[in-house]
């Protein structure tokens, strides 16, 4: 049996964790979250007190990364050595570190082959993966790939309702900031030759998941 690999990127408050986790539920899938592990490594530069604006530190830091994460899309913990980091790694403090550890290029290589390693060892018929270089580094070769996207005012919104502890100009400053810095490291604005787009803007939650899972089908019958 071939596995089929969902391939999901786009902006910050896109839909992507949300979308993927609910279509892979449906689908009975595994789901992996990719931006969960750049967020732990960012987690762990921090907690090892290392600045992650210098890059030969934090690729020395890859040493001793020990991470693990759950491809359950009903419930999948983030662990980094004995701690569990699930909630942690969303914290403004570790969102604000996170472009500077994703941009160095030995970061990308080891945590794509981590990846590769988890969607080639997953038990189920399937998973979908989401982040930013999936469709195009991690799994260049899905057999659906999807880019997610919403118009900014959209994902802003999104974003800042789901965090009531800061301002709606706080949030959108921090997301505004990362994506620009992001963008400048792997393009997920724009959909690569064969990808197909999704945008949310005027779709509700289930709208969108339905919307998915139809690329899904039809990539499926090709
Ligand atoms: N089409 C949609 N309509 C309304 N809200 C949505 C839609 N898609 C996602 N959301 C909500 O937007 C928020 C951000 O989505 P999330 O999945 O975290 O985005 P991303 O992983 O791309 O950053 C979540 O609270 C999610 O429930
Ligand atoms: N495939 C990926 C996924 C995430 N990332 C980085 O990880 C960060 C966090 O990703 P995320 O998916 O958790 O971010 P949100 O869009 O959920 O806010 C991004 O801002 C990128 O810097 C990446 O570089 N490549």
């Amino acid at each position: 049996m071939t596995k089929t690999v969902v391939a999901v990127d786009g902006p910050a408050g896109s839909g992507k964790s949300s979308v993927s986790k609910a279509a892979a539920k449906r689908l009975g899938f595994a789901y992996l979250d990719t931006g969960a592990a750049y967020r732990a490594l960012a987690w762990h530069v921090l907690d090892s007190s290392v600045n992650p604006d210098e890059a030969p530190a934090v690729i020395a830091s890859l040493a001793s990364f020990d991470y693990a994460i759950g491809t359950d899309p009903d419930g999948y913990g983030v662990r980094v050595g004995k701690t569990d980091v699930t909630n942690s790694i969303r914290e403004p403090r570790v969102s604000a570190a996170v472009s500077a550890v994703a941009r160095v290029p030995e970061v990308r290589a080891h945590l794509t082959a981590l990846f590769r390693d988890i969607i080639q060892h997953t038990e189920k018929r399937g998973i979908v993966v989401e982040g930013r270089d999936i469709t195009t580094v991690v799994a260049p070769d899905a057999t659906a790939r999807i880019l997610l996207t919403a118009s900014e005012e959209a994902r802003m919104s999104r974003r800042s309702a789901e965090l009531a502890t800061e301002s709606a100009s706080d949030v959108a400053i921090a997301l505004q900031k990362r994506d620009r810095a992001d963008s400048r490291v792997v393009d997920f604005m724009t959909a690569a030759d064969g990808v197909v787009t999704v945008d949310s803007t005027n779709l509700n939650f289930d709208e969108t998941v339905d919307a998915v899972l139809d690329v899904i089908r039809t990539s499926q019958e090709k």
